[in-house]
């Protein structure tokens, strides 16, 4: 009786000192409302049902209004759903910083732009911008193109047969695609790429999502009692084999190639270059691969540092696209109409049948195929959450001032959602959201899937460039059906939004 007393008592003094501990974070509680959750861990338990935290966190913005906050363990967390004081946040130079939970990030794919602390963020940043500007876009649409052919021989194995899963298949097209496009890795084995690396990539993203979400399964006895510790280190290490692999390939050819350039047969093998279908391209046409091994060349960047960038940027890139491809894929087979008027459109800017070569003014062209793109990303946000700590005090303009180590979560999720800002079908699918008339008098932060201000992804542009010339061509040779009805999408909050039940489709061959 005696130990139980002396334990409480511990308990409380601790509790004690932990508020006090806390004290500087007591005005914001005073300025803002929200659930407080249990001593010590907060609303940290609702992190562990993945499934749920998306409903819940709707929940608590009826309850509490787009602007609320909570605990998460020892942090103090604000949630927004507010377009106006969003574009605060993402627009201070205090909000740079990510937030605690992506040192998780760090753990399994170790730390890159994605998860940079300032001043390294902005070295990199900049460093890295050129790697996606307007002219080495260009550039990668010859490869685009004769990517998706690949893909499309792969799905006529599937037309007219019985339902199929499309996302291993459009994960391993990504994969090449986001390799090839940043590394160079010329020609890529794609049995390889289906048998382990699509793999070893899905391992590693399910490990991040596991300590991001859970930080205590950091700890590799828990992993190891969970049968997971082998799987996730051998992904970890067929992932750096692979880049150093292709990495060290890519460097070699580069080096060949400046010999080749320094010869005689410039002229000749420029021209080469300019035509070559591997995806090479001139050395002052820089991958992302060449411009880290440059900046290592001159110490800017460490070995480590290489190596980081190069296995995230594939990472980030390629079940990002993914997911937006077959989402897309799997809205217009619910919704037959849409996908009616975006063959149409398709049908009208391609006539012919056969292996098309998508241009950039085609994509441009494709003004239907846009609004479905973004209202796919609208109504699942590819990435629901993101989150920010600030580095110094902020004041916003609903009079609450942000101290600094204050943790931000933006719900993406849930402000394309909200039924005041898009209307009251704003649950449900519908492009003609994003017609110009009903987009006049949206906030412009209402819709942000690639994030906006100081840290918005650095490949958006690329992104969309690359699933509308994928989408335009799968869709103009092929029609998707399913019997997944949209109302049974149960959605889980991962690092990407991820469905409990992907359907599964059905493929005809397009005749005309
Ligand atoms: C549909 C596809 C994509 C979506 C929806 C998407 C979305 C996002 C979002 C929301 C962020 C901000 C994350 C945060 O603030 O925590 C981000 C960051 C980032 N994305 Fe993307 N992304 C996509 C494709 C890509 C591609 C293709 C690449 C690379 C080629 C890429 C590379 C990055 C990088 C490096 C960052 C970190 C930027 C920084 O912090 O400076 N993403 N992305």
């Amino acid at each position: 009786m005696q130990s139980l007393s002396l334990y409480f008592t511990l308990i409380t003094l601790l509790w004690i000192y932990w508020l006090w501990t806390r004290r500087k974070f007591y005005s914001l509680f005073l300025k803002l409302r929200g659930p407080l959750g249990y001593p010590f861990i907060g609303m940290a338990h609702h992190l562990i049902r993945r499934e749920e935290v998306l409903a819940k966190l709707s929940v608590y913005n009826q309850m509490y209004g787009p602007v609320w906050c909570s605990w998460v363990g020892p942090y103090p967390f604000v949630v927004i759903s507010d377009p106006v004081i969003a574009q605060e946040v993402l627009l201070s130079p205090n909000c740079v910083n990510k937030c605690f939970i992506y040192n998780g990030l760090d753990y399994t794919v170790g730390s890159s732009l994605f998860s940079l602390k300032e001043p390294r963020w902005s070295v990199h940043r900049k460093i890295f911008n050129p790697a996606f500007n307007h002219k080495i876009l260009l550039s990668f649409i010859p490869l685009f193109n004769e990517e998706v052919d690949a893909l499309v021989l792969t799905l006529d194995k599937y037309a007219g047969k019985g339902p199929v899963d499309l996302m291993q298949n459009i994960q391993t097209y990504t994969l090449c695609l986001a390799t090839r496009t940043t590394m160079g890795g010329v020609s890529i084995d794609r049995d390889q790429f289906e048998k382990t690396l699509v793999q070893s990539y899905q391992s590693a993203l399910e490990h991040t999502a596991d300590v991001v979400f859970s930080p205590w399964l950091k700890c590799e006895f828990l992993q190891r009692m969970r049968g997971k510790q082998k799987k996730y280190s051998r992904a970890k290490m067929d992932i750096n084999r692979f880049v150093r692999k292709v990495g060290f390939h890519s460097i070699r050819l580069r080096v060949n190639l400046r010999i080749a350039l320094t010869s005689t047969c410039f002229k000749l093998v420029n021209a080469q270059l300019s035509t070559d279908d591997s995806g090479e391209r001139s050395p002052d046409n820089s991958l992302f691969i060449d411009i880290a091994i440059e900046n290592f060349k001159c110490d800017r960047f460490t070995r480590t540092s290489v190596d980081n960038e190069c296995g995230a940027i594939v990472f980030g890139a390629f079940e990002t696209t993914a997911n937006s491809i077959v989402y897309t894929l799997m809205l217009l087979a619910m919704f037959p109409n849409c996908q009616e008027k975006v063959y149409e459109e398709l049908l009208s800017e391609f006539p012919e049948m056969g292996n098309l070569n998508i241009t950039y003014n085609n994509t441009q062209n494709l003004i239907y195929m846009d609004m479905v793109l973004n209202e796919t990303m609208r109504v699942l946000a590819p990435v629901p959450l993101v989150a920010r700590e600030t580095m110094n005090d902020i004041k916003l303009s609903n009079g609450v001032t942000l101290p600094s180590g204050v943790q931000i979560a933006i719900d993406i999720f849930n402000m394309h959602r909200r039924k005041d800002i898009w209307g009251p079908e704003a649950d449900t699918f519908n492009p003609d959201n994003f017609l110009s008339a009903n987009m006049q008098n949206k906030h412009s932060y209402a819709f942000i899937p690639f994030t906006k201000g100081l840290r918005y992804c650095i490949g958006w542009k690329y992104a969309l460039l690359s699933t509308k010339i994928t989408l335009a061509k799968l869709l103009r040779n092929y029609k998707f059906t399913t019997y997944f009805k949209f109302e049974n999408l149960k959605f889980v909050e991962d690092i990407t939004l991820k469905l409990q039940q992907l359907p599964l489709f059905t493929i005809e061959r397009r005749n005309e």
